[in-house]
């Protein structure tokens, strides 16, 4: 049986003394594309950020490919693409630095890159359409082509889980297409994603489930059809009608 990217139980993270997440059930099923929706603040760049070990968890527990999180050290698997504030802050680095750097989980020492590393590098590289930009720093790019790089650097480690935190924000509609056709290439070559998101946009016809947060809870999961409309209740596994972010039924927020 394949195994489950990502199953988090009971998660609650406390920052500053003030639940952030209470609670939180999150499960991404092998060749799985989920999106993780809900307004400014419910908890959703925590969430993904404290599933992959990087913001630490008062209780509950996350297993990566049936491993528990502190036993887990098959980092290569896991392809973590930031917000975008996060991604460039701080990095001098070139394009090709970038992604270089997500072959990193693959040295066994710290000896110099391989050929199968610039292979990697360079088949990413111009799977997101970036071959011309290679030698480019990342700050000189917009947003949409920091973000390609970002997943180009994913895609180097060979991930088979990919968490993306809004990778569309500020990003144009050609790229924003470009990203989704990217992304349904991954899908089908076996990756599973967990996409953290504002608008679907194109992105929409990908996405197989919906986690919605609210208050640092989850007041949905289920198909994204069902989040528009009068009754969504039979897909909610909480118990009762899910108390959707306002906006969420309507038409803002689906583009
Ligand atoms: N390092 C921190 N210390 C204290 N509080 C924090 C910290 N990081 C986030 N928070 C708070 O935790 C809550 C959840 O933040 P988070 O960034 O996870 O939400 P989000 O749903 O991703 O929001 P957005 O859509 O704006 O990115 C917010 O109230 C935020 O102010």
């Amino acid at each position: 049986m394949t195994e489950q990217p990502l199953a988090v139980r009971g998660m609650t993270v406390t920052l500053d003394g003030r639940p952030v997440l209470r609670q939180v059930d999150l499960d991404v099923f092998a060749g799985e594309f989920v999106t993780l929706l809900g307004p400014n603040g419910s908890g959703k760049s925590t969430l993904v950020r404290a599933a992959i070990g990087l913001v630490p968890m008062a209780s509950g527990t996350v297993e990566l490919f049936g491993t528990r999180l502190e036993h887990f050290k098959d980092r290569a698997r896991l392809g973590y693409v930031p917000q975008r504030s996060r991604a460039v802050a701080g990095v001098p680095a070139t394009v090709q630095e970038v992604v270089m750097s997500g072959r990193l989980a693959h040295r066994r020492f710290f000896g110099g890159r391989t050929k199968a590393d610039v292979r990697a590098v360079d088949a990413a590289i111009s799977r997101v359409g970036m071959a011309t930009r290679t030698r480019s720093a990342l700050s000189e790019l917009s947003g949409g082509q920091q973000q390609r790089v970002m997943i180009a650097r994913a895609l180097a480690s060979e991930a088979e889980l990919l968490v993306m935190d809004e990778p569309t924000a500020g990003v144009d509609h050609d790229n924003q297409e470009s990203l989704a056709e990217l992304l349904g290439g991954l899908v089908h070559d076996g990756a599973s994603v967990l996409l953290v998101a504002h608008e679907l946009g194109p992105l929409r016809p990908l996405i197989d489930r919906a986690v919605v947060l609210q208050d640092g809870t989850v007041a949905y999961d289920g198909p994204v059809d069902s989040l528009i409309g009068e009754d969504h209740a039979h897909v909610h596994p909480h118990g009762g009608r899910p108390h959707l972010p306002e906006g969420l039924g309507g038409e803002g927020i689906w583009r």
